[in-house]
This record gives structure tokens, C-alpha cells and sequence, in this order.
């Protein structure tokens, strides 16, 4: 990600600038190329402007986007805030999903749009502050951890096929137990399961594996995050990465990770020396995280929607859900 400028972060006062990713029944989104002689000329952005004073951010949202495309939005779902500091201008770009709109998106300032599948959103060159966006688009709202796996791996894999039947799709394959032959074994049929299913399957912080086996990712467990110096596998790879406070969110994000996850949120029996953060600071770190950032630690699929409310992408867990 393109560095902010720190002379900036404490001082310039933040504009609050509300955004829609509109998206059409095929999952596309829709892009607007910012016009000739304004801030960022030439960028792909989505649609949306600055909240006037006093003025509510969805009403801000719905005006700007009948302003600038000639659509009616209906339910607008908040999906991520983004603090940036742009040379001489700070904003917080504050982007909503909306799937219910009336009426077809048409140019009304002139600016060319594009509908866009969300695979291909980062060939546009949109502006830095959009650049976690795009992973919040592509990221569902779920993050299976796999429970120490079955001693076979048939019976591992019907556990991994049991949660994609549930409707996750992203897993992470934890497997400690495995030795080398094992463990490969078990995600590579693991990774045709869950790629079958329209998933993403990442392997717990070995990057070596990911690689060699052609896996969607791996996670980076907080250690990993002190040792590596830069993002360890190119941006076709998923890259998540645990983190339990400010310090590691700030490696997380200067590695250049696509996600975090973030806890724990509470008690867990599997943690039960680490302090739950609570609802009130997983909210206040994800605000300056700057990327999608999943609660984990006694998670429940009920706890989805708080962790949505206070920021985060969603909820992560091994048994929770
Ligand atoms: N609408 C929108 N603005 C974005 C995005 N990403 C991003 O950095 N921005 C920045 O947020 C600000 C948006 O404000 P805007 O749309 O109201 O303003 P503008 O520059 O078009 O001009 P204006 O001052 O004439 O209204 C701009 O500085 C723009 O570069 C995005 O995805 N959508
Ligand atoms: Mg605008």
C-alpha cells in the first residue's frame, strides 16, 4: 500500500467522504473514473462524495449517488471505514454495499463507469485509500478455523466438506498434529474441495506449502509477523495474519496483508490467559487497521452482526460456528 503522509495524521481535520459499491445480480461492481482536473484525475472510485455538516451519512449516501448516477439506493450495508491521508487532505473513506438500487446507473457528471467483476476490480488503478476495499468485497463474512483435524484425512476432508455444506468459504487448515506428508496431502485434496465449492482455502503459517502446492493463501500467525520483512507470497496468494493489538495490526498492514484477524474479542477456554479486548476495543482498533479485520475468540454465528457493527469484516472461530 502507498505510504500516507505522517505529517498529516494528527492535524489535517478528516473529511468524511461516503462511497457506494453498488452491485448487480452477477456480483459485479460499479466503478466511475474520477474526472479530468480533480483530486486523483483519471482513478476508478466508486461513486459517492463528502457528507455536508450536519448531514446524516446515509442521507449523504443517497444524495451523492442519485446526484452522480441517477440512482434510487435502497438498503445500503456498511462494509468498511478507511482513515487515509492523501498529500494535503485527509479523508475517511466510509463504503457501503448496496444490492438494492432502482433504476439504471448512468452518467450524469460525464464520468465514463464500468461495471466490474470483483476478481478484476485491482487491474483499474483505483486510489490508495480503495485498495482495502477490495479485499472487504472479495472476503465473505465468515472464517472457519479447522478443529484439530481428524487423525485421517478422509475424515478430515468430510470435516472441511461439512463446513463448505454450511455455506463458509474461506477456511483456514490448521493441522498441527500432521507430519510433512500428511499435512500435504491433506491440502491438497482439502484445496480441490474447497475451490470446487467457490471457497478459498489458506494453511496456517507455512509459506512454504502454499506455494509449492498452488494453495489460495496462508495465514501468518503473530510471530510470523515480527520475523518476516516483507509480504511473504505475491498478491495472487491470499495472506492473513493474527493479531492482538495495535502493534501487530501496524506489521500486518506494513507487510502488506489482505486480513486480519483480531482477538480475543472474548473468553476462551482455548486462551485462557489472554484478556478479552471486548466489543468497544475490537471497534477502536479496527478503525486504524486500515484492512478487513475478522473477531475471533468465542465467536457464535449470533455475534455476526455486532462484529459488523463495530467495524470488522466478520467473525472467525474454530467451534463457534
Ligand atoms: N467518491 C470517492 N472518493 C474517493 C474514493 N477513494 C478516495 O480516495 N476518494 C477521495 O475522496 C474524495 C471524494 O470527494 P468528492 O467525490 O466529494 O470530491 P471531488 O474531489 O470529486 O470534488 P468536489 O470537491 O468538487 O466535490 C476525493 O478526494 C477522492 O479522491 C472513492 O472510492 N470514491
Ligand atoms: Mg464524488
Amino acid at each position: 500500500m502507498t505510504a500516507q503522509d505522517p505529517a498529516l495524521t494528527m492535524t489535517t481535520p478528516m473529511i468524511h467522504v461516503v462511497a457506494a459499491a453498488l452491485v448487480d445480480a452477477e456480483g459485479r461492481v460499479l466503478l466511475a473514473q474520477r474526472p479530468v482536473g480533480k483530486h486523483l484525475a483519471g482513478y476508478w472510485e466508486f461513486p459517492g462524495g463528502k457528507v455536508e455538516p450536519d448531514e446524516p451519512p446515509l442521507q449523504a449516501l443517497r444524495r451523492e449517488i442519485l446526484e452522480e448516477i441517477g440512482v434510487e439506493i435502497g438498503t445500503a450495508e456498511s462494509l468498511i471505514r478507511i482513515p487515509w491521508h492523501y498529500p494535503g487532505k485527509s479523508i475517511l473513506l466510509d463504503v457501503y454495499r448496496v444490492r438494492e438500487f432502482h433504476g439504471e446507473p448512468r452518467s450524469c457528471e460525464g464520468q465514463p463507469l464500468k461495471w466490474v467483476p470483483t476478481a478484476a476490480l485491482d487491474i483499474h488503478e483505483m486510489p490508495p485509500a480503495d485498495h482495502p476495499v477490495i479485499n472487504a468485497l472479495r472476503l465473505p463474512d465468515r472464517y472457519w478455523i479447522t478443529p484439530q483435524p481428524a487423525a485421517d484425512i478422509e475424515a478430515a476432508v468430510a470435516q472441511i466438506d461439512a463446513a463448505l455444506e454450511r455455506g463458509i468459504r474461506l477456511i483456514q487448515l490448521r493441522a498441527k498434529g500432521y507430519d510433512e506428508s500428511a499435512l500435504a496431502a491433506l491440502a491438497e485434496v482439502a484445496q480441490r474441495h474447497v475451490r470446487a465449492a467457490g471457497g478459498r482455502l489458506l494453511i496456517n503459517s507455512r509459506i512454504d506449502l502454499a506455494e509449492s502446492l498452488g494453495l489460495d493463501g496462508v495465514h501468518l500467525t503473530s510471530a510470523q509477523l515480527k520475523s518476516c520483512k516483507e509480504r511473504p507470497l505475491p498478491s495472487r496468494f491470499l495472506v492473513g495474519a493474527s493479531c492482538h493489538d495495535t502493534a501487530e495490526l501496524t506489521a500486518a498492514r506494513e507487510l502488506g496483508v489482505d486480513f486480519a484477524v483480531l482477538g480475543p474479542v472474548r473468553y476462551t477456554p482455548s486462551h485462557p490467559d489472554a484478556a478479552p479486548l471486548g466489543w468497544a476495543q475490537f471497534e477502536a482498533l479496527c478503525a486504524q487497521s486500515l484492512m478487513p479485520v475478522y473477531a475471533l475468540g468465542g465467536m457464535h454465528l449470533d455475534d455476526l452482526e455486532s462484529a459488523r457493527r463495530y467495524g470488522g469484516q466478520g467473525i472467525a472461530g474454530i467451534s463457534g460456528f
